[in-house]
């Protein structure tokens, strides 16, 4: 069964009924899905390469309107097709949609912080951190996907942003490594002795040719299974390291040294991002593909209650672990392209009720962008009638000392 979802400029979209069902359940207005058509599309330019942006109009036969409220952001009419410009292709501009940017820009990212993105995957967000933090600090980006978390160092590498970054499969959930602080922070480095006498190998610089050895047992762990259910258990798999991520020169044990809470609150991350994984709804483009991927496919992706439920835990679960490796005094911005209400302002209030030492944020740059206030105060909403981008939902905490 399909109903229709009219919009301003009377284009109609067919949706199934459940959909539409699911949206008046949220709350959500049927018709920003045929906003599908108009919705800009946005690029980031590397800090940088302001020079090239004319040769990138005249290759694209397009003028470029920079975004007044967040720096480098370009928009695109939405059919411009970026992906053969000389200027994508050499890694100068990237495309990230500006609700996306925003979410990041609410990090106030400063040189020298150590930042953890919990869902980092496939990493456009990942490069913004990259690119805002400058010549020191490290990110460390972590996703259950490996196959997800090789497309991001894909991406690292062609933009070349991958130096001060490492990149970890893991469950996010339990995740407990903690940026290499000590390491990082000194000049000259040699491996100590207790460091040489363990078993455990010294990291060289990191390339891409890994040796016979470890290729082998990472294709007998596929064989059997272990990438398809990364489990809770598993040590997390360090599948990119950058020259200056603090790794090289460490031994095994010590970049997978566990630090008690106590330490956390001390040696944490200075800045975390939470990106939880969602039902995508605030996404039009990515509704849109159920109408290849078939209408029933959005039954079992995004409308089954159970589906919700579980990953409303697991969204509790990434934004609590996320919170615990947080510094105190740090800041963790939260956000999904979910419009819900469950999966927004209902996981922040849990997280809230269960977290004495947490506290939301306002977002001061917030006060120039094109967004609404969440259910919550100082939550914010993106969304495509009224901001002119793809779905999001943004929090920001801190942490207190108690
Ligand atoms: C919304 S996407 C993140 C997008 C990413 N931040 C970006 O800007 O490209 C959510 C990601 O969470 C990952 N994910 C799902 N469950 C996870 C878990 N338990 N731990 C870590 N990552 C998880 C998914 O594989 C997916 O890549």
């Amino acid at each position: 069964m399909e109903g229709q979802a009219s919009g301003p400029d009377d284009k109609i979209l067919p949706l199934p009924d459940e959909f539409i069902e699911f949206l008046n359940e949220n709350g959500l207005d049927p018709s920003i899905y045929v906003a599908n058509d108009s919705t800009p599309r946005y690029i980031r330019l590397k800090p940088g390469f302001e020079a090239h942006i004319e040769e990138f109009e005249s290759e694209i036969n397009c003028k470029l309107e920079g975004l007044s409220w967040l720096p480098n952001f370009y928009c695109l009419p939405p059919d411009i097709r970026i992906a053969s410009s000389k200027a994508y292709q050499e890694g100068k501009i990237y495309g990230i949609d500006a609700a996306s940017g925003a979410a990041v820009s609410a990090l106030d990212i400063t040189s020298g912080d150590h930042v953890l993105d919990l869902c980092a995957a496939p990493g456009a967000k990942l490069c913004m951190i990259l690119d805002l933090l400058g010549g020191s600090g490290s990110v460390t980006g972590v996703d259950i996907a490996q196959h997800r978390l090789a497309a991001c160092r894909t991406m690292l590498q062609k933009y070349a942003l991958g130096d001060r970054c490492r990149l970890f499969v893991a469950d996010g959930t339990t995740f407990s490594l903690l940026p290499l602080r000590v390491r990082l922070n000194s000049k000259s480095f040699e491996p100590t002795e207790s460091m040489l006498e363990g078993k455990s190998e010294i990291y060289k610089e990191w390339t891409s040719r890994r040796p016979w050895k470890e290729r082998r047992k990472a294709s007998k762990a596929r064989e059997n299974g272990a990438y398809k259910l990364f489990s809770q258990t598993q040590d997390p798999e360090l599948i990119y390291y950058g020259r200056d991520s603090g790794v090289v020169g460490l031994s095994k044990n010590k970049v997978y040294e566990h630090l008690n809470d106590c330490k956390v609150s001390k040696y944490g991350y200075d800045k975390v991002l939470v990106d939880a994984e969602c039902t995508h709804d605030g996404s039009i483009r990515h509704i849109q593909k159920f109408e290849q991927w078939g209408w029933e496919t959005l039954q079992r992706r995004v409308l089954d209650a159970e589906r919700t439920d579980e990953l409303t835990a697991l969204q509790l679960q990434l934004l609590s672990n996320g919170f615990r490796l947080l510094k105190v005094g740090g800041s963790l911005v939260y956000s999904t392209c979910s419009l819900t209400v469950s999966q927004n302002e209902g996981v922040v209030e849990n997280f809230l009720s269960q977290n004495k030492s947490a506290g939301l944020l306002e977002i001061d740059s917030a006060r120039t962008w094109p967004c609404k206030s969440g259910q919550i105060p100082k939550t914010l909403r993106f969304d495509p009638n009224t901001s002119c981008t793809s779905g999001l939902f943004v929090a920001k905490f801190t942490k207190w000392e108690i």
